[in-house]
């Protein structure tokens, strides 16, 4: 019997296809369903760099590239115009790793055209430092190494980058990016096989799931061909696949990685994995940070399993909507304090308090910021309910030590403001937290596992009611999070919260997201600094990558606010005009005032703009919070002006706290790293005036 599988390259390209060619791919995929493999017409090529490779009649324009894998089983790799498939037919060749046992693909015509280009080795190579033995222990292949010797700088690389064995490439990727041999080789340890039979194409094709999918049948096959740009509902890199599907974790397991790098991906592959194998009545909870991203989360899901018994046992919820529904349910009605009106109460308060001697030596009140974060970070962080507790207290990651004197003073405003709260009825997201955490702890946990996503934002009172959902043991809690991302002021240690994740942390750093290009400039925001993670482990960007290239992006400098946005307005033409979207767009600015002012401007012009208020589509307009979790085939973020970004408002002043004042910095470069990865192809960035201090230089 004939069994076919599919490359993960043919899903994009059959997503391009008109129904048409479609229907005849189909019809072609059929024919080796119903057996009828000597009707298939397989041919072979002259002058094929792989004598396995065969192509297939599509129709009269079209053919399908095969791979005969052996023992009568073909992997369809893709569909292109004739002429295009012979090309790509005759110049590819496939290899098993040495050390992975996977299978490759090379451009072989590609590399050997490098080969001739190239100048002789040169004296200092970006590989020199790593010995033949350390290449074949990390499975790159030996008939490569001539050429690696000649690759001096990283754009060599990055023009060879195509040509190359994927897996091959990751590890030149990650030595080029300054890992040493032993860290690329720790990377890649638990996927190593002994005793690879590098002859044997089809045993190295079944342990290639991130390239290779072998399906069931016509129900599977229908299944993936219906969504068929969703490359990761059937191909996950290795290290996803790995944590997504680990039969165990004996506690709870965080999973962290920066942005892009598929975490989302991978907690709803847990999500579904768990769920299966629930009984009915027992229930998965996936829950992130706000409602957009929960919702966001629901429709992924629903493209991953269609099966309505584990979709039906699968909760998706922000954790702030589940705090509201708990408390509801368990003590009547509640109103939460909109946002607004707690910002109005934190300024009237710290206007009329108390008023003390800052490092600069002025008499000045406590900034409303400052006394918020105290209250948040401090006192629900920790449940003070007593002047005196909080008179005790360990302020972590809160800066510069506060006299018993001034702490009598903060906790006088803090209660200025809860009291207000409390007459007015009114309770924080916050409260509601610990309020519903301490209703789920008197009764049984109604989940049988918890996967939270974008877990570096949550304050500790979310955490604790999290854990109270649970009951502790094996795969209870699967916790996705990125240091690097946080842009509101928790500073949490799960592990004083009763989440201990030691042994139990993987990180995943290959970006499918964003092109290297823009990642490069997105990185360089961050500064360099390592951040603490959520097991209190420093964590560093060491070995993240991307796995596309494209274009540089570009930095617009106006004189005014007027020309920014008339620049912005023919951007974003231009990219509507080349057939982009408009929901594939995305214009990030840092305040609520400039989304007001570009979403006018744009509809003036004519460009049609979202709005979820009247529920109409078009180019997504919103501050760099509200960015957080999306991505965006071509993204503008503009308005970086010294004045704008970092916001004012949102720092502390040097004077008044200089640890708090780094930190606010600090925040404020991480949103812009957030903003700036919402991007996956193009990215355009503009200011008026005066730079924003926190842009790196764009070359
Ligand atoms: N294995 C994969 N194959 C193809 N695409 C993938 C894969 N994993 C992730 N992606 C794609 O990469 C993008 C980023 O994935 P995802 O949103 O899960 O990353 P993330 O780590 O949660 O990102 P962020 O922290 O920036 O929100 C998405 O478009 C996703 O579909």
């Amino acid at each position: 019997m004939a069994e076919l599988a599919i490359g993960r390259d043919f899903l994009p390209t059959y997503a391009r296809l008109q129904r048409r060619v479609q229907r005849a791919v189909d019809a072609a995929i059929g024919k080796f369903a119903e057996h009828t493999h000597a009707g298939l017409h397989l041919e072979k090529l002259t002058g094929a760099r792989d004598p396995n490779i065969r192509t297939i009649r599509i129709d009269q324009f079209y053919r399908g590239v095969v791979l005969a894998l052996g023992e009568d089983r073909y992997a369809l790799l893709d569909v292109l115009p004739h002429d295009d498939a012979i090309a790509f037919a005759v110049s590819r060749r496939f290899t098993v790793n040495q050390a992975l046992g996977v299978l490759e693909m090379r451009d072989q015509a590609g590399i050997e055209e490098f080969t001739r280009a190239e100048a002789p080795p040169a004296s200092v190579g970006l590989f020199t430092h790593v010995s033949v033995a350390d290449f074949t222990r990390l499975g790159v292949d030996e008939d490569l190494l001539p050429l690696l010797r000649v690759i001096a700088t990283d754009k060599q690389l990055e023009s060879l980058a195509g040509h190359l064995p994927e897996s091959q490439l990751d590890v030149l990727l990650g030595l080029a990016s300054g890992l040493s041999v032993e860290e690329v080789w720790a990377e890649l340890a638990d996927r190593t096989v002994s005793g690879v039979d590098t002859d044997d194409l089809l045993t190295a094709a079944r342990r290639t799931p991130e390239r290779i999918a072998f399906v069931s049948g016509p129900v599977e096959l229908a299944a993936i061909l219906a969504h068929p740009f969703d490359v990761w509902r059937t191909f996950l890199h290795p290290t996803q696949r790995d944590v997504a599907y680990r039969d165990t974790y004996s506690g709870p397991a965080l999973v962290t990685g920066s942005a892009g790098t598929g975490k989302t991906v991978t907690g709803l592959h847990r999500a579904v994995f768990l769920a299966e194998r629930l009984p009915d009545g027992e229930k998965v909870l996936l829950t992130t940070f706000t409602r957009a991203l929960a919702d966001a989360l629901a429709r992924q899901l629903y493209r991953l399993t269609s099966d309505p018994a584990v979709r039906a046992r699968i909760d998706v919820i922000s954790v702030d909507k589940l705090a509201y529904e708990i408390v509801t349910r368990g003590n009547g009605r509640v109103t939460v304090a909109d946002g607004e009106i707690v910002d109005q109460l934190w300024e009237s308060a710290a206007k009329a308090g108390p008023t003390y001697l800052n490092r600069a030596g002025q008499v000045t009140t406590y900034s409303p910021a400052f006394l918020r974060h105290e209250w948040e970070q401090v006192v629900l962080a920790q449940q003070l309910t007593t002047r005196e507790a909080y008179r005790e207290a360990t302020r972590r990651g809160r800066g510069a030590g506060l006299r018993a004197a001034h702490r009598d003073q903060v906790w006088t405003v803090i209660e200025m403001v809860t009291g207000a709260l409390a007459k007015r009825r009114l309770r924080t997201h916050t409260q509601l937290a610990d309020d519903a955490a301490a209703i789920a702890r008197r009764v049984p946990a109604p989940y049988r596992h918890v996967i939270v996503d974008e877990g570096q934002d949550l304050h500790p009172a979310q955490w604790r009611l999290l854990r109270a959902l649970v009951a502790p043991g094996p795969n209870d809690m699967f916790l996705l999070a990125d240091p690097y991302q946080r842009i509101y002021d928790s500073h949490v240690s799960l592990a004083q919260l009763g989440i201990e994740v030691r042994g139990r942390t993987r990180r995943l750093s290959v970006n499918y997201r964003t092109t290297h290009e823009i990642l490069d400039l997105s990185v360089k925001v961050l500064g360099g600094d390592a951040t603490v993670g959520l097991d209190g482990q420093d964590d560093t960007l060491r070995g993240y990558r991307s796995v596309t290239r494209g274009g540089i992006p570009e930095l617009a400098a106006h004189v005014s606010r007027d020309g920014e946005c008339e620049a912005l307005i023919e951007r974003v033409g231009t990219w509507l005009d080349q057939g982009v979207e408009p929901h594939a767009v995305g214009v990030a600015v840092r305040t609520g005032q400039l989304v007001k002012a570009v979403g006018r401007i744009l509809n003036d012009a004519h460009i049609p703009v979202a709005d979820d208020k009247r529920g109409t589509d078009g180019v997504r307009v919103a501050t760099m919070h509200r960015m957080k979790g999306l991505e965006f085939q071509c993204l503008a973020v503009v308005g970086l002006d010294a004045g704008v970004l970092p916001a004012p408002h949102a720092l502390t002043s040097a004077a008044e706290d200089p640890h708090a004042h780094r930190q606010d910095l600090q925040r404020e470069r991480c949103l812009l790293f957030v903003a700036l990865t919402r991007a996956r192809d193009v990215l355009y960035l503009s200011h008026s005036g005066t730079p924003s201090p926190l842009l790196p230089v764009v070359r």
